[in-house]
């Protein structure tokens, strides 16, 4: 369970006052910016009665908010570029978010613009025929069963945001940790296994797109990192955890 809190902050600016209140705000962000307990925050007005503005700010929780932030350096300033509208405060309360949340469909998934599970099923299958090829990785599948790839394809569509179904048919994140246990993968095996996958995703004829394919790299690189500190002879399992979600990175999906 998250510690993230979320402060709602409801004004009712006179309309003859809200430049001033916005120019009021855009100072006083700039400490929100600097200061380290807060995750993010955005002020919105209201498009059917302009009077009305709420100020919604993300902390790392509230009593980061409240003995952190409130008695930092930043405050003295935030608090005196905003005190002239404190009496328009019609609510100020910190909120903590419910497990009913998610994004809609207005930006596709990373899965549904690849191709959707027919395009991670050509991937993988055109990957494990180039790792029993390799020098370097063939030894490390040797013995490999028929439906490994089908699972690996599974895994790649839930995370990149298509269907749950590795977890519901194989076990989940756990489970998929759990296969590279032991494997002692070096980073030559690893950086070959990164460059296989990349050369299956042209073969297999998924995007080329910029945005795409920066967003499918760092899942490799972070999976693939991952794959083999699990595989070393330090590791230990860890605690069941959600499958990973990746998402677009900092470039959105191109839509001309
Ligand atoms: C993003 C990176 C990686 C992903 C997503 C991934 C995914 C998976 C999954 C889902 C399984 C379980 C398949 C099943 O349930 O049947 C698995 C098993 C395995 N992985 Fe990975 N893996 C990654 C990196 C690597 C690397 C870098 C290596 C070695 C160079 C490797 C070697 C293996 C081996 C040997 C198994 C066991 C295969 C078997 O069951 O016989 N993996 N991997």
């Amino acid at each position: 369970m998250t510690t993230e809190t979320v402060e709602y902050i409801r004004y009712r600016i006179p309309e003859d006052r809200s430049p001033e209140f916005l120019s009021a705000y855009t100072h006083a962000s700039v400490q929100l910016a600097a200061a380290p307990q807060c995750v993010d925050f955005e002020l919105a007005r209201c498009e059917e009665d302009f009077e009305h503005f709420v100020l919604r700010i993300t902390w790392t929780s509230t009593e980061d908010h409240l003995e952190g932030f409130r008695k930092s350096e930043l405050f003295p300033d935030f608090l005196a570029a905003i005190r002239p509208y404190i009496e328009n405060i019609e609510e100020m309360r910190h909120y903590k978010p419910t497990t009913v949340r998610g994004r809609g469909a207005a930006v596709p998934t990373l899965f549904a613009w690849a191709g959707g599970a027919e395009a991670f099923g050509r991937l993988t299958t055109v990957f494990y025929e180039k790792v029993l090829a390799d020098d370097l990785l063939a030894p490390v599948f040797a013995g490999l069963a028929p439906e490994h790839a089908e699972h690996v394809a599974l895994w790649l569509a839930e995370v990149f945001g298509g269907p749950t179904a590795y977890s519901e048919t194989q076990g989940g994140h756990g489970h998929m940790v759990a296969k590279h246990l032991g494997r002692d993968i070096t980073e030559q095996q690893r950086r070959r296994w990164v460059n296989l996958i990349q050369d299956a995703a042209d073969e297999a004829g998924l995007p080329t797109d910029a945005a795409f394919r920066s967003a499918f790299l760092a899942y490799v690189e972070w999976g693939t990192r991952l794959a083999v500190h699990f595989s070393g002879p330090d590791a230990t399992p860890p605690a069941e955890q959600p499958v990973p979600k990746w998402n677009w990175g900092a470039a959105p999906p191109y839509q001309g």
